[in-house]
């Protein structure tokens, strides 16, 4: 079974999350790799597909939307999973995945068009260091440090529980 990862990501820790989902599928047997979804290969030479983006004012990256409304018709005949990076804190424990407000505002839409499997949403990482001139702005503000604090914040036995979760999806298709 191939599996494609394909991920959005500004400053990498969504990468990073979409590379390590990729490295667990192969460890569960899977031929898996992780890609940008701007250099996306042909999706219909895969047998499914997962597909995350980092969240930027309650929004998906536009590239990742994108790439799911122009890709809907290949995506919705494959095991489809979602994924968003985000939340500047521990979690998801603290809050369930699919508490209102937590997913990013385009996922309802998203969800009409590929119906995917399962969606979750991942806390991100924020290094000051790497961001861009508006984003350094914005933490400048009043609150800005409160509302994007530094630190990764990443669960990865989170994650790896979700790609094992899918591995086994994957071995065992859905009746
Ligand atoms: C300006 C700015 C706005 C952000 N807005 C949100 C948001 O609305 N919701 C959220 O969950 N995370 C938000 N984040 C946190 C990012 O999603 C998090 O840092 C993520 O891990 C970034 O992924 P990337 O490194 O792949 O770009 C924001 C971060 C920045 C810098």
């Amino acid at each position: 079974m191939r599996v494609i990862v394909l991920y959005a990501s500004m400053y990498g820790s969504t990468r990073g999350i979409a590379e390590f989902i990729a490295e667990r599928l192969r460890q569960h047997g899977l031929e898996a790799e992780a890609r940008s979804v701007d250099a996306a290969p042909e999706i219909r030479d895969y047998d499914a597909v997962v597909i995350g983006s980092a969240v930027y004012i309650g929004h998906w990256m536009r590239e990742a939307t994108e790439f799911v409304r122009k890709n809907s018709g290949v995506l919705d005949g494959r095991p489809v999973w979602l994924f968003s990076s985000g939340p500047l804190k521990p979690g998801p424990e603290t809050l369930p995945p699919d508490a209102p407000g937590i997913e990013p505002d385009e996922i309802g839409e998203l969800r009409r068009l590929v119906h995917p499997r399962n969606t979750r949403v991942f806390s991100g990482a924020l290094d000051p260091a790497k961001l861009g001139f508006s984003h350094r702005l914005i933490r400048r503000l009043p609150a800005g440090r409160d509302l994007l604090p530094e630190g990764d914040f990443r669960n990865w036995d989170d994650i790896e529980a979700w790609a094992a979760e899918i591995a086994r999806e994957i071995a065992v298709p859905a009746a």
